[in-house]
Protein backbone atom coordinates (compact mmCIF):
# COMPACT_ATOMS: atom_id res chain seq x y z
CA UNK A 1 0.00 0.00 0.00
CA UNK A 2 1.03 3.35 -0.91
CA UNK A 3 0.10 7.12 0.08
CA UNK A 4 1.23 10.00 -1.38
CA UNK A 5 4.28 10.44 1.05
CA UNK A 6 4.56 6.86 2.41
CA UNK A 7 5.57 3.73 0.49
CA UNK A 8 5.02 0.50 2.97
CA UNK A 9 2.67 -2.49 3.12
CA UNK A 10 -0.11 -3.12 5.22
CA UNK A 11 0.76 -3.63 9.01
CA UNK A 12 4.61 -3.01 8.29
CA UNK A 13 3.76 0.05 11.34
CA UNK A 14 3.24 -0.85 15.16
CA UNK A 15 0.03 0.73 16.55
CA UNK A 16 2.80 3.04 17.84
CA UNK A 17 5.05 5.50 16.54
CA UNK A 18 7.23 8.01 17.93
CA UNK A 19 8.11 10.64 15.72
CA UNK A 20 11.12 13.13 15.84
CA UNK A 21 11.50 15.88 13.40
CA UNK A 22 14.51 14.73 11.80
CA UNK A 23 14.92 11.56 9.91
CA UNK A 24 18.44 10.73 10.36
CA UNK A 25 17.35 11.00 13.92
CA UNK A 26 15.03 8.46 13.22
CA UNK A 27 17.23 5.82 11.88
CA UNK A 28 19.88 6.44 15.35
CA UNK A 29 17.15 5.09 17.28
CA UNK A 30 15.87 2.12 15.52
CA UNK A 31 19.78 1.68 14.96
CA UNK A 32 20.96 1.94 19.11
CA UNK A 33 17.00 1.31 20.63
CA UNK A 34 15.31 -1.09 18.86
CA UNK A 35 15.49 -4.98 18.07
CA UNK A 36 15.28 -6.42 15.10
CA UNK A 37 14.54 -2.73 13.12
CA UNK A 38 13.96 -2.64 9.70
CA UNK A 39 13.32 0.66 7.59
CA UNK A 40 9.88 0.12 6.38
CA UNK A 41 9.79 3.42 4.22
CA UNK A 42 12.60 6.34 2.57
CA UNK A 43 10.05 8.22 0.28
CA UNK A 44 11.60 11.69 0.31
CA UNK A 45 14.03 10.21 2.61
CA UNK A 46 11.24 10.47 5.51
CA UNK A 47 13.00 7.26 6.96
CA UNK A 48 9.96 4.57 8.90
CA UNK A 49 11.47 1.92 10.56
CA UNK A 50 9.57 -0.87 12.34
CA UNK A 51 10.96 -2.81 14.97
CA UNK A 52 10.88 -4.11 18.86
CA UNK A 53 11.67 -2.33 22.33
CA UNK A 54 11.71 -4.63 25.40
CA UNK A 55 9.57 -7.37 23.10
CA UNK A 56 6.77 -4.73 22.02
CA UNK A 57 6.60 -3.44 18.56
CA UNK A 58 7.00 -0.16 17.92
CA UNK A 59 7.85 2.45 14.55
CA UNK A 60 10.09 5.14 14.46
CA UNK A 61 9.52 7.83 11.58
CA UNK A 62 10.88 11.19 11.26
CA UNK A 63 8.23 14.29 10.36
CA UNK A 64 9.66 17.11 9.21
CA UNK A 65 9.52 20.67 10.53
CA UNK A 66 6.38 22.41 11.05
CA UNK A 67 2.86 21.56 11.00
CA UNK A 68 2.00 21.02 7.21
CA UNK A 69 4.57 18.31 7.23
CA UNK A 70 3.98 16.41 10.62
CA UNK A 71 0.43 16.94 9.52
CA UNK A 72 0.38 15.03 6.05
CA UNK A 73 2.55 11.80 7.70
CA UNK A 74 0.58 11.53 11.21
CA UNK A 75 -3.05 11.27 8.74
CA UNK A 76 -1.04 9.24 6.39
CA UNK A 77 -0.31 6.83 9.45
CA UNK A 78 -3.14 6.62 10.96
CA UNK A 79 -6.10 6.93 8.21
CA UNK A 80 -3.97 4.28 5.36
CA UNK A 81 -1.38 2.42 7.85
CA UNK A 82 -3.92 2.01 11.38
CA UNK A 83 -1.74 4.15 13.80
CA UNK A 84 -3.24 4.24 16.74
CA UNK A 85 -0.66 6.12 19.09
CA UNK A 86 1.80 8.95 17.68
CA UNK A 87 4.84 10.12 20.02
CA UNK A 88 6.73 13.00 18.98
CA UNK A 89 9.92 13.33 20.39
CA UNK A 90 11.63 16.44 19.60
CA UNK A 91 13.26 19.37 20.42
CA UNK A 92 12.04 22.81 21.61
CA UNK A 93 12.87 26.08 22.60
CA UNK A 94 12.75 27.03 26.81
CA UNK A 95 10.96 30.26 27.31
CA UNK A 96 9.89 29.86 31.55
CA UNK A 97 12.94 31.27 33.14
CA UNK A 98 12.90 28.19 35.45
CA UNK A 99 12.99 26.24 31.83
CA UNK A 100 16.49 25.10 31.33
CA UNK A 101 18.52 23.65 28.48
CA UNK A 102 18.51 19.87 28.59
CA UNK A 103 15.31 19.36 30.64
CA UNK A 104 12.54 17.13 29.26
CA UNK A 105 8.71 19.10 28.79
CA UNK A 106 5.42 17.06 28.38
CA UNK A 107 3.38 19.40 26.22
CA UNK A 108 0.13 18.69 27.94
CA UNK A 109 -1.35 21.10 25.49
CA UNK A 110 -0.27 23.43 22.61
CA UNK A 111 -1.07 26.94 21.71
CA UNK A 112 -0.20 28.21 17.93
CA UNK A 113 -0.26 30.79 15.53
CA UNK A 114 -1.56 28.84 13.02
CA UNK A 115 -4.69 28.40 12.08
CA UNK A 116 -5.29 24.90 11.40
CA UNK A 117 -7.24 23.77 14.26
CA UNK A 118 -9.40 26.94 14.28
CA UNK A 119 -10.46 25.72 10.33
CA UNK A 120 -11.57 22.36 11.92
CA UNK A 121 -14.20 24.03 14.12
CA UNK A 122 -15.77 26.83 12.44
CA UNK A 123 -12.86 29.41 13.47
CA UNK A 124 -13.05 28.85 16.66
CA UNK A 125 -10.37 28.32 19.53
CA UNK A 126 -9.46 24.62 19.76
CA UNK A 127 -7.64 23.45 22.61
CA UNK A 128 -5.27 20.65 21.52
CA UNK A 129 -4.29 18.66 24.15
CA UNK A 130 -2.21 15.26 24.91
CA UNK A 131 -3.90 12.12 24.69
CA UNK A 132 -4.13 11.69 29.16
CA UNK A 133 -3.46 8.33 29.20
CA UNK A 134 -0.23 8.54 26.87
CA UNK A 135 0.89 11.97 28.95
CA UNK A 136 0.09 9.91 32.24
CA UNK A 137 2.47 6.70 30.92
CA UNK A 138 5.33 9.13 29.57
CA UNK A 139 5.41 11.05 33.22
CA UNK A 140 5.49 8.06 35.02
CA UNK A 141 8.28 6.61 33.22
CA UNK A 142 10.03 9.80 33.43
CA UNK A 143 9.42 9.97 37.29
CA UNK A 144 10.58 6.12 37.46
CA UNK A 145 13.74 6.84 35.34
CA UNK A 146 14.64 9.47 37.89
CA UNK A 147 13.93 12.25 35.57
CA UNK A 148 12.28 15.41 36.33
CA UNK A 149 10.67 16.51 33.41
CA UNK A 150 8.11 19.50 33.36
CA UNK A 151 4.38 19.29 31.92
CA UNK A 152 2.45 21.98 30.89
CA UNK A 153 1.34 24.61 28.03
CA UNK A 154 3.98 24.90 25.05
CA UNK A 155 3.83 26.64 21.66
CA UNK A 156 3.69 25.97 18.48
CA UNK A 157 5.02 28.41 15.71
CA UNK A 158 5.47 28.51 12.33
CA UNK A 159 7.82 31.26 12.45
CA UNK A 160 11.26 29.58 14.09
CA UNK A 161 13.09 33.46 13.47
CA UNK A 162 10.06 35.59 15.28
CA UNK A 163 10.54 38.78 13.69
CA UNK A 164 10.18 40.69 17.55
CA UNK A 165 11.78 38.38 20.60
CA UNK A 166 8.90 40.11 22.84
CA UNK A 167 6.27 37.78 21.56
CA UNK A 168 8.25 34.93 23.83
CA UNK A 169 7.96 37.46 26.85
CA UNK A 170 4.24 37.68 26.19
CA UNK A 171 4.15 34.28 26.03
CA UNK A 172 6.35 33.52 29.19
CA UNK A 173 3.57 35.77 31.23
CA UNK A 174 1.20 33.26 30.27
CA UNK A 175 3.07 30.46 31.00
CA UNK A 176 4.17 28.49 28.05
CA UNK A 177 7.27 26.29 28.78
CA UNK A 178 8.00 26.19 25.66
CA UNK A 179 8.14 26.65 21.60
CA UNK A 180 8.33 23.77 18.99
CA UNK A 181 6.48 23.99 15.25
CA UNK A 182 4.50 20.99 15.63
CA UNK A 183 2.86 19.76 18.40
CA UNK A 184 -0.81 21.59 17.74
CA UNK A 185 -0.64 20.33 14.17
CA UNK A 186 -0.10 17.07 15.40
CA UNK A 187 -2.70 17.10 18.59
CA UNK A 188 -5.57 17.94 15.94
CA UNK A 189 -4.74 15.76 12.93
CA UNK A 190 -5.05 12.86 15.95
CA UNK A 191 -8.25 14.27 17.23
CA UNK A 192 -9.65 14.69 13.80
CA UNK A 193 -8.78 11.03 12.92
CA UNK A 194 -9.40 8.75 16.37
CA UNK A 195 -5.96 8.69 17.16
CA UNK A 196 -4.05 9.08 20.25
CA UNK A 197 -0.97 11.86 20.16
CA UNK A 198 1.39 13.04 22.75
CA UNK A 199 4.87 15.15 22.45
CA UNK A 200 7.72 15.67 24.57
CA UNK A 201 10.60 17.25 23.98
CA UNK A 202 14.48 17.95 25.34
CA UNK A 203 15.12 21.65 25.58
CA UNK A 204 17.71 22.35 23.10
CA UNK A 205 18.48 26.22 23.51
CA UNK A 206 16.12 28.78 25.70
CA UNK A 207 14.39 31.76 23.53
CA UNK A 208 14.86 34.43 25.69
CA UNK A 209 18.60 34.15 27.60
CA UNK A 210 19.96 32.41 24.51
CA UNK A 211 21.15 29.13 26.07
CA UNK A 212 21.96 26.63 24.26
CA UNK A 213 23.14 23.08 24.56
CA UNK A 214 26.89 22.42 23.33
CA UNK A 215 26.58 20.59 20.21
CA UNK A 216 28.36 17.58 21.73
CA UNK A 217 25.78 17.02 24.75
CA UNK A 218 22.95 17.15 22.33
CA UNK A 219 22.78 12.97 21.38
CA UNK A 220 23.11 12.11 25.47
CA UNK A 221 20.08 14.62 26.29
CA UNK A 222 18.61 13.43 22.80
CA UNK A 223 18.54 9.89 24.03
CA UNK A 224 17.27 10.24 28.00
CA UNK A 225 14.03 11.70 25.92
CA UNK A 226 13.89 8.85 23.78
CA UNK A 227 14.11 6.30 26.87
CA UNK A 228 11.25 8.03 28.00
CA UNK A 229 9.05 7.94 25.25
CA UNK A 230 9.97 4.07 24.92
CA UNK A 231 9.71 2.75 28.11
CA UNK A 232 6.07 5.15 28.77
CA UNK A 233 4.79 2.41 25.74
O1 LIG B 1 13.94 18.62 16.75
P1 LIG B 1 12.60 18.66 16.04
O2 LIG B 1 11.75 17.49 16.37
O3 LIG B 1 12.74 18.84 14.53
O4 LIG B 1 11.81 19.94 16.60
C1 LIG B 1 12.19 21.30 16.54
O5 LIG B 1 13.32 21.57 15.72
C2 LIG B 1 12.92 22.15 14.47
C3 LIG B 1 13.46 23.54 14.36
O6 LIG B 1 14.83 23.56 14.45
C4 LIG B 1 11.39 22.14 14.47
O7 LIG B 1 10.95 20.97 13.84
C5 LIG B 1 11.09 22.16 15.96
O8 LIG B 1 9.82 21.73 16.33
O1 LIG C 1 10.99 25.14 17.44
C1 LIG C 1 12.03 25.36 18.05
C2 LIG C 1 12.89 24.33 18.49
C3 LIG C 1 14.04 24.64 19.17
N1 LIG C 1 14.33 25.95 19.38
C4 LIG C 1 13.51 26.94 18.97
O2 LIG C 1 13.79 28.11 19.16
N2 LIG C 1 12.39 26.62 18.31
Amino acid sequence: MSTPHISAAPGDFAETVLMPGDPLRAQYIAEHFLDDAKQVTSVRNMFGFTGTYKGKPVSIMGSGMGIPSMSIYARELIVSFGVKNIIRIGTCGGIAQDTKIRDVIFAQGASTDSNVNRARISGYDYAAIADFGLLENGVRAARDLGIDAKVGNVFTTDTFYQADGSFYEQLNKLGVLAVDMETAGLYGVAAEYGAKAMALFTVSDHVITGEATPAEERQSTFNEMVKIALESI
